[in-house]
């Protein structure tokens, strides 16, 4: 039995309130003009990965410009990258001072796979910051501070190569705004399965939080699950290689932005468990004798039979190789 089994709870060394208390955050405990000095010349970028957001991007970009690039230059640039929109996102970043890159012109010999993980791993052909903050942008409350937060950790500690936004996250069930209930596929799926196979990982407040940032090296260094699955490949992936002290998160307050349905949340949910599996896999941790699901059925009732409508989706988003390594085989021609 080990030391700390015989250790009364209370008196354990807990590794993960140690890091908690030792790498939480709080935006407010940087200063964009304090980090422009940390900064040192060195580049950042902030990337919004975005599909369909017109009613949001413009006015997250135009808050980030406005603060971040013109007012104090901490941000050198805003790229949102137009994942496959069918609404006026594109124009509306463009007019709001983004640069914007069409996901599919990014690498194109390498074809594109629709979904966030794709949007993020091309993003980093698509910039060229030493550090890169990537920002939902679908946020409805949205605060340059949430960039200047996510920044300070790895700007001012060269030991931190991550950081994740951490907020307690409302839910607008379209008629109110509830205090909390946001994050559900967190709640439900996320934090369990980290709880079950990355304990370690247990501090960080919100595991899919959208909102984060890292060094490129970092970044470049790990592959990107594709789809909805990104945001926890990242997070295991990032404490795989770099352990947890290399980890941050920070208090960015609160964070309501547009809530998918039900069903739309059954294939997310399903992107963290396909992610999760490959992790474990690639670790020796689970067996690799049997190809997981690709897809996802759902049931409703049939309004006019009366039994039952089952439609079947597809869930395969694969998975994409660290950049580094693809930036290499571009490179011998391979
Ligand atoms: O194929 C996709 C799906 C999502 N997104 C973006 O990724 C972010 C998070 O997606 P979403 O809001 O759908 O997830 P949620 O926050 O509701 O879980 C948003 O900025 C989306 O526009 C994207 O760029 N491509
Ligand atoms: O945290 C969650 O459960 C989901 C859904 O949030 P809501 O229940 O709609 O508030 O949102 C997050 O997860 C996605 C998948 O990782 C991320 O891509 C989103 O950025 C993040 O908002």
């Amino acid at each position: 039995m080990s030391e700390n089994a015989r250790t009364p709870l209370a008196d354990r060394v807990d590794p993960v309130r140690d890091w908690s208390a030792r790498r939480t955050y709080r935006s407010g405990d940087f200063r964009a003009e304090d980090l422009v000095a940390a900064k040192a010349g060195r580049r950042v970028s902030v990337v919004l990965p975005a599909r369909n957001e017109e009613s949001t991007v413009g006015v997250i970009v135009a808050a980030l410009h406005s603060e971040l690039v013109e007012r104090v230059p901490l941000v050198d640039e805003v790229v949102v990258i137009d994942s496959h929109s069918a609404d006026r996102t594109a124009d509306v970043a463009r007019a709001a001072g983004a640069r914007v890159v069409a996901q599919g012109d990014v690498l194109p010999a390498l074809g594109d796979v629709p979904g966030k993980g794709e949007a993020l791993w091309k993003s980093l052909a698509a910039t060229d910051g030493e550090f890169v903050a990537f920002l939902d942008s679908d946020l409805r409350d949205f605060d340059p501070a949430f960039a200047v937060g996510l920044l300070g950790p790895l700007l001012t500690d060269p030991g931190v190569v991550f950081s994740k936004g951490a907020y307690e996250r409302p839910l607008d069930d379209g008629r109110t705004v509830l205090p909390a209930g946001g994050g559900r596929v967190t709640e439900l799926v996320a934090r369990p399965l980290l709880a079950t196979h990355w304990p370690a990982l247990a501090g960080f407040v919100q595991p899919l939080a959208g909102e984060y940032a890292g060094t490129r090296r970092a970044l470049e260094s790990i592959p990107f699950a594709g789809a909805y699955g990104v945001d926890i490949g990242i997070l295991v992936d990032l404490f795989e290689s770099f352990g947890l002290d290399a980890l941050a998160q920070v208090d960015l307050g609160r964070r309501t932005h547009r809530h998918s349905p039900d069903s739309a949340l059954a294939v997310m949910a399903m992107h963290q468990h396909l992610a999760i599996l490959s992790r474990l896999r690639r670790h020796g941790r689970a067996p690799d004798t049997h190809a997981p699901g690709d897809t996802l059925t759902l049931h409703r009732r049939d309004p006019v039979g009366g039994g039952f409508h089952a439609e079947t989706v597809d869930v395969s988003p694969g998975e994409r190789p660290p950049m580094r390594e693809m930036r290499a085989q571009l490179r011998a021609g391979s």
